[in-house]
């Protein structure tokens, strides 16, 4: 569970460090199914953002009920993953992640969720550890972004140089099976890594069953922002009941 104070420092700073460590023997296992996946599909190397699509074991890490205990603390106790994604970030040369706000990506309605990131390496400024602007969310909006069609980018949507300062960023430093947990319009991103070790990162996203997973507003995000489809993405309700009455789930 988190602390009173690590509840108040995720609405106040947009994200919290936990007192949690994902078990060596887990961390290994998210490793080798990784690698696996890679094998399958060389194409993820750097980025594979639609994770149980390709390999479902991974849901696992997401039913940790750790976890979900602390997710209920921040966004409720109605609760579905919609998302898992893998930040893979090899060494020499894995691609930076343009900064932005999660949330111009995403069909959610109200537009709300926590996305955890679990540090399978060591993470660090030399690897391209995330670095994120604290507080950055409170206004809860979402800032101009512009569409970059650069190829050394994990993502397209990049935040327009005007809305942040680069010089408030704090670097997000973790040892191998902590995490973060972090808000929907935190402003955030990374460097490339030209270190000689990689940075892995998987994240597991959970938003509010309050909230709308709204297809068909994924389909045109898709077409108007060159993003994803969306529109057939699995939700699985992992806590309490849908509070919209328009979700839907996978069967469990
Ligand atoms: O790992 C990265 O470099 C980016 C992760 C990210 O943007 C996220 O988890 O929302
Ligand atoms: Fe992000």
């Amino acid at each position: 569970m988190l602390t009173k104070d690590q509840v108040a420092r995720y609405h106040e700073d947009g994200y919290v460090i936990p007192d949690f460590r994902l078990s060596t023997d887990k961390l290994e296992r998210i490793k080798q199914l990784h690698g696996a996946l890679l094998e399958r599909h060389p194409e993820f190397k750097d980025y594979c953002n639609a994770l149980l699509d390709y390999e479902p074991a991974f849901r696992e890490f997401a039913e940790d009920p750790e976890i979900l205990d602390m997710i209920s603390q921040v966004i409720g106790s109605d609760l579905a993953l919609w998302n898992m994604s893998f930040f893979a970030k090899p060494a020499h040369g894995g691609k930076r992640t343009p900064w932005h706000q999660d949330g111009e990506y995403w069909p959610i309605r109200p537009l709300a969720t926590c996305t955890v990131w679990l540090a399978v390496d060591a993470a660090t400024p030399e690897n391209g550890c995330l670095k994120f602007i604290r507080g950055s969310h409170k206004d809860q909006r979402l800032k101009a972004h512009n569409r970059t069609d650069a190829t050394d980018v994990t993502l397209n949507q990049e935040l327009d140089p005007a809305a942040y300062n680069e010089d408030e960023a704090v670097d997000l430093v973790l040892e191998p099976g902590q995490i973060s947990l972090h808000d929907v319009y935190l402003l955030h991103g990374s460097e490339a890594n030209h270190s000689d070790k990689p940075r892995r990162g998987m994240t597991m996203r959970f938003m509010p069953t309050t909230s709308h997973f709204d297809r068909d507003l994924a389909k045109r995000k898709a077409e108007t922002q060159k993003i994803r489809d969306q529109s057939k993405q699995k939700l699985f309700l992992m806590r309490g009941v849908d509070r919209t009455g328009r979700n839907l789930f996978e069967d469990a």
